[in-house]
């Protein structure tokens, strides 16, 4: 026969009181102690006051210079998506590039944006936060026309970073591959493609005077080493396509095409021009059309020192013009875009930004939903580019008038580089999103990924992840210490049976 339990048990003490009275007290330390330790573990684990760590980053383009502020929690540094923009100030005047004349000033120009950042930036953070700056196209060709001047305006950036309270980490020029490879980078990062399944997006990015293209393609190997990147990201590798094409920014495309159609014109000082609107008249001077190694020194011959140009806006002109530009007539690869540089068949997805975001923004062509199809687009531009110039000055009295002027011909050039340079065909065209920022209200553009690559915040492996999330964690402590409490009572109960339970009082 099994025993009955509680006929083991005492039914009778000595002092009964005093035993139940003491094993209250037990029980009630116990759950005192079951309760302290739940708040231990609640408190002890509950996510610290926010740690926001801060990276500056100045953007040197050709047109001109944008200092970056970002930040992001310090204990998600790893994590992808996680950072944001904090400021964005537009540095007044020239690029950088522009002051070789007056070296110095390329360095007080930035001195407005870095009392910026200061206030941006707590105070007592300063000294930990790293700035950078990054020079593009512009102090490129710069520095292939004088080095000696394009090191002393890099020299003059150098010195207004180093008098700020922030922690400069370098001044320089960034090669044409590397901006290609970082705004692939910020875009990537920011949608989140790098810890997801799915493939990752390309990075078209046009500037003043360069222009990027960048894409993992399908087709294997990349032909031209020059064009190739590998990266390892999150634990997976990528083999990236990349191209730079120095003079082929929209301002010194603009400058190709004009001696180009002079180069062909009767090489009188009066120019028709069908990328500018009707009525449109702007004289240049010849020697400014010259002066830089994108375009082969041809201003000797000519009898004259400016060039009239007087708009029609015709837009079927104006490409054909354009088309000019672009060398399609040998290719030692597979397949090119032009000039010769290697191209493999398009791939996936594209975000379009910079220039591309301004132009197609301001023809009202960018919309969050579905891609405006390209005849679309094309008819567009075309009627733009047809209307009077004083109705379009009329219409935007707040442009300033040489960026007005240009939207006909940028948009032209955009349309001609997109389709005849890259080859994007009516459906491919579908594929490429215009974007001016992306999640957080970061803008597109190389200076993030730049940033994220300095500062180790895009590590090659994956990070090893916690097992629980903190709230899962917190909940399974609690219940655990209510199971504890619960099984402790019960086995109290069932040893130590107060009697008025064991007479069945209860
Ligand atoms: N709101 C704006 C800002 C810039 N832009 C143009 O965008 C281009 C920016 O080029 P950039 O200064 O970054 O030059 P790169 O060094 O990248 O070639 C210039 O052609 C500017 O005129 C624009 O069209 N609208
Ligand atoms: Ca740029």
């Amino acid at each position: 026969m099994v025993p009955n339990i509680h006929s083991a048990l005492p039914v009778t003490g000595t002092k009964p009181r005093t035993s139940r009275k003491a094993l209250l007290i037990l029980g009630f330390l116990f759950a005192l102690a079951a309760i302290a330790l739940v708040a231990m573990a609640v408190s002890q684990n509950k996510p610290l006051p926010k740690n926001i760590k801060y990276g500056i980053v100045l953007d040197a383009g050709s047109s001109h210079t944008n200092l970056y502020v970002y930040e992001w929690p310090a204990e998600k540094e790893n994590d992808t998506g996680v950072v944001h923009q904090v400021e964005v100030c537009k540095v007044e005047g020239l690029g950088i590039s522009g002051y070789s004349q007056d070296t110095e000033k390329a360095g007080l120009s930035l001195q407005r944006c870095m009392k910026r950042a200061q206030e941006v930036v707590p105070e007592h953070q300063h000294r930990e936060t790293p700035v950078y700056l990054g020079a593009t196209a512009g102090m490129r060709l710069l520095s292939l026309q004088n080095r000696s001047i394009a090191d002393r305006v890099l020299s003059a950036v150098e010195k207004t970073l180093r008098s700020s309270p922030f922690n400069f980490q370098g001044a320089r020029v960034i090669s044409g591959q590397e901006e290609g490879a970082y705004g692939w980078i910020t875009i990537n990062y920011l949608l989140g493609n790098f810890k997801q399944v799915t493939g990752t997006s390309g990075a078209l990015d046009l500037g003043g005077a360069s222009t990027q293209i960048t894409f993992v393609p399908d087709q294997e190997p990349i032909e031209s080493q020059e064009n190739s990147l590998h990266f390892r990201l999150y634990g997976k590798n990528y083999k990236v396509y990349t191209h730079s094409f120095l003079c082929y920014g929209k301002d010194q495309a603009l400058r190709l095409k004009l001696a180009s159609d002079l180069q062909a014109s009767v090489r009188a000082p009066d120019l028709l021009d069908p990328c500018f609107h009707p009525g449109y008249l702007r004289i240049m001077n010849i020697s400014d059309l010259y002066t830089n190694p994108c375009i082969a020194n041809g201003e000797q011959q000519l009898p004259f020192t400016q060039l009239h140009l007087q708009g029609n806006g015709d837009y079927q002109r104006c490409r054909m013009t354009i088309q000019k530009i672009f060398n399609t007539s040998h290719c030692p690869y597979s397949s090119c875009s032009f000039n010769g540089i290697f191209l493999p068949p398009l791939q996936g997805e594209f975000g379009a930004f910079s220039a591309f975001y301004f132009v197609m923004n301001f023809l009202n062509l960018t919309t969050e939903k579905s891609p405006v199809p390209l005849d679309k687009v094309t008819s567009t531009v075309e009627r733009f580019c047809s209307r009077p110039w004083h109705k379009v000055k009329a219409e935007f009295p707040k442009i300033k008038e040489k960026y007005l002027s240009e939207y006909c011909f940028s948009g032209t050039y955009i349309l001609s580089l997109l389709e005849n340079g890259y080859g994007f065909t009516m459906e491919k065209w579908q594929s490429i999103q215009f974007l001016g920022k992306v999640t957080l209200h970061v803008d597109a553009g190389w200076t993030l990924g730049y940033m994220l690559n300095l500062t180790n915040m895009i590590p090659a492996e994956k990070p090893p992840t916690r097992p629980l999330s903190h709230a899962s964690y917190v909940g399974l402590m609690v219940f655990c210490s209510l199971v504890l409490v619960a099984v402790l009572l019960l086995s109290w109960l069932t040893f130590h049976k107060p009697k008025c339970l064991q007479k069945g009082l209860i």
